[in-house]
């Protein structure tokens, strides 16, 4: 599509919108009894209506039934999360079985480390991305060290070429290749935090395949914004969080995908009641039994109220359709590229770096933006005209327009202030 920087054509836009509607879902925070343009869904996405409906239905059923609503009738809280795994599957390309939710995702990736990183003889590295999110970085260096091992000898990290921002994924395969002997896993985010790069997940799995890994992805930066095909891509783990694109409220409940090809193997796991048998469970028996399925690596009681969110915001996303909004989030993201291009055109000179990448298969719903000067100042600046993105260090503007709730029209005011 051709584009225009005017406010009539990103009005049209908006009105050409089949989501458009979808805005009024959500609860759009306000400053002065004005609408913040909010970009920021990539770290915190915004509250759906839905969410307080849920949440009272539960608190309902918790004054008028307590202990009992973990029995009672059809929708009792033991199988609260059924629905849930329903409309996630779809999202991260996953079988119901292969999904659960639980805990928060940097307590998953601790779980599901401790199954699926397995060190052997030689093997005993993990491939991950330099520049990984610190809670990654700090996860994976616990693993190697509560393991036996030094963390420069247990753990590749992968950096973009010289004077690139972002991993070309020949470099990702062939370090990969290159390391066969010693690798046992290969763990990336989906897409990373910083830049926005989306991986080539398939292709990473596939490699990491041939030389006998296990793969995983931390998707935090990838669940319900781009598509991704886990269980046909022979991912052997995930884990994700649900407060970005998933909309389900701060610090609100993770998931994790265990492929069903592992669903046989006795893993080591820290186990705990939540994840044995369901039909057993309340036997109170000795030894434990897993689940079959991601739900086995479940353990602790269910957090109803946490879910409660976490079923109403996807009930939202599943209204709108994934695919509608994948596209709907293609074409905002092209118009933030082509406004923040089109201030460089009238300066002469690249003042705000895309380091993204360009490449619509390779970015979700975020552009990483490096200023020539004054990056700080420029973020606050526009804080102080209510636009709400956010600055990672050391120098980073990240802008978020979020399919279900953002409008071109915001992406051209974005692009008039930063004029
Ligand atoms: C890629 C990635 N991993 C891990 C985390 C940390 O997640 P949590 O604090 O929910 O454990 C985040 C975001 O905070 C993230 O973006
Ligand atoms: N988890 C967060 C938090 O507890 C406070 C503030 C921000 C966050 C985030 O999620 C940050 C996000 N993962 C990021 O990419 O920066």
């Amino acid at each position: 599509m051709i584009f225009e920087n005017n406010l009539h054509f990103a009005q049209q836009l908006d009105k050409q919108d089949i989501l458009a509607s979808f805005r009024s879902e959500f609860l759009i925070p306000e400053k002065n009894g004005e609408q913040l343009i909010y970009f920021c869904g990539n770290s915190l996405g915004l509250q759906p209506r839905t969410a307080v409906v849920e949440i009272t239905k539960q608190l309902a059923i918790w004054q008028n039934h307590a202990v009992e609503g973990w029995f009672d009738g059809d929708q009792n809280w033991l199988n609260y999360h059924d629905e849930i795994k329903e409309l996630l599957a779809p999202i991260v390309g996953a079988k119901p079985t292969e999904v659960t939710c639980m805990n928060s995702l940097t307590v998953n990736l601790h779980l599901l480390l401790t199954s699926f990183y397995q060190p052997k003889g030689k093997k005993i590295k993990i491939l991950m991305e330099g520049g990984a999110f610190p809670s990654d970085q700090y996860a994976i260096e616990s693993h190697v060290k509560t393991r036996g091992y030094e963390y420069q000898d247990a753990v590749i990290e992968i950096f973009p070429r010289d004077g690139e921002y972002t991993l070309r994924t020949e470099d990702i395969l062939s370090k990969i290749h290159q390391h066969k002997d010693e690798i046992a896993l290969v763990l990336l985010g989906g897409i990373n935090y910083y830049t926005g790069q989306f991986f080539d997940l398939q292709a990473i799995t596939k490699a990491g395949h041939e030389i006998g890994a296990m793969v995983g992805f931390d998707l935090a930066h990838a669940a319900g914004n781009v598509p991704v095909n886990l269980h046909d891509f022979d991912v052997d783990f995930a884990c994700w969080c649900s407060y970005k694109y998933m909309n389900s409220g701060p610090g609100g409940i993770a998931g994790i995908f265990v492929h069903e090809k592992h669903f046989k193997n006795d893993f080591n796991r820290l186990a705990g009641w939540w994840g044995y048998q369901l039909d057993k469970r309340f036997k109170m028996e000795k030894g434990f039994i897993p689940e079959s399925g991601a739900e086995g690596w479940q353990v602790s009681t269910s957090p109803i109220l946490l879910m409660a969110t976490h079923k109403a915001a996807l009930k939202v996303m599943n209204d709108a359709g994934f695919e509608n909004l994948r596209a709907k989030s293609i074409q905002l993201t092209a118009y933030l590229e082509f406004i923040i291009n089109e201030i460089n055109q009238e300066k002469g000179e690249e003042i705000f770096k895309i380091i993204t990448p360009k490449n619509p298969a390779e970015r979700g719903a975020q552009l990483s933006i490096i200023c020539k000067e004054n990056g700080k100042q420029t973020f606050d600046a526009l804080v102080e005209k209510n636009i709400i993105g956010d600055w990672r260090e050391p120098n980073v503007i990240r802008i978020s327009p979020i399919p279900l709730y953002n409008t071109f029209e915001e992406i051209y005011k974005l692009g008039q202030a930063l004029r």
